[in-house]
């Protein structure tokens, strides 16, 4: 199978240290071996910082968008130093350059493309741009919720949503630099059109990953239509 995985910042990142970023390099690298494997590592915590800092400088939201990407693609290029040899060992900056990579049989790990989204839309327009069996987004949650679980205590998992479902609940949020929430429009209307299968789980375990590849439930699975 093509898969493509976006793993959130806030899972690679969480304690600034090494130790995520070896769990997946492992996990993709064996997973490699059966499937063709597109990473999109998004930019977490210091991406935002980053953003603030440049927001009080007086920048517009394009240009924090831009120091996002930066951002993203200094993650990715933190995951490629774990994968090694495994991985083509330059980050694309457009979904061309992703599918030109490809042609080495390695595993392909990108951040940002342009300003006004987030890493969640670059990995659904891949996937499209792919032709990609799936698309798997980890995150910091267990997958989407009926409103913020950090929020919410009495937050409920849903299992299942469809791509039509999941417009209507995120229209209307907030789409500043650095706050795409959750999940972002582009994202979705890309996971409707496509007829992409999409699994939303949690990253802190990793092992989530190989569930939403085998099929197993986990996580919430978005229908797209
Ligand atoms: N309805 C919802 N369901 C689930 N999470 C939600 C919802 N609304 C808001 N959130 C928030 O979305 C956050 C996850 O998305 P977020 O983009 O911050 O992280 P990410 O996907 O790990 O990517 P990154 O850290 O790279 O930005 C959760 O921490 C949660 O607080
Ligand atoms: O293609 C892209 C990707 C990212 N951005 C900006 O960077 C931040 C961080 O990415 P996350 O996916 O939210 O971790 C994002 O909020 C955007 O501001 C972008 O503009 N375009």
């Amino acid at each position: 199978m093509k898969i493509v995985v976006a793993i959130g910042g806030s899972i690679l990142l969480k304690e600034y240290d090494c130790k995520k970023f070896h769990e997946y390099s492992e996990i993709l690298k064996s997973l490699a071996s059966e499937h063709e494997i597109f990473v999109v590592v998004g930019g977490g915590k210091p991406a935002r910082e980053y953003i603030g800092v440049v927001r009080e400088l007086g920048a517009g939201e394009a240009q924090c968008d831009d120091i996002g990407i930066e951002v993203t693609r200094i993650n990715a290029k933190l995951l490629l130093s774990a994968l090694g040899d495994a991985a083509y060992q330059k980050v694309p900056h457009n979904f061309q350059e992703a599918l030109e990579y490809s042609a080495t049989g390695k595993i392909i790990v990108m951040g940002g493309t342009e300003p006004a989204h987030s890493t969640d839309a670059v990995s659904a327009i891949l996937a499209e741009y792919i032709h990609a069996d799936k698309l798997i987004n980890l995150t910091s949650v267990d997958g989407m919720y009926d409103r913020d679980p950090n929020k919410y205590e009495d937050a409920k998992l849903i299992k299942e949503i469809t791509a039509s479902e999941m417009i209507e609940f995120i229209s209307g949020k907030d789409t500043k630099a650095g706050t795409y929430e959750f999940f972002d429009m582009t994202a979705i209307q890309m996971i409707k059109r496509s007829s992409l299968e999409t699994v939303i789980a949690n990253g802190y375990d990793s092992e989530n990953l190989i569930k939403a590849i085998n099929g197993e439930e986990v996580g919430t699975k978005v229908i797209s239509k």
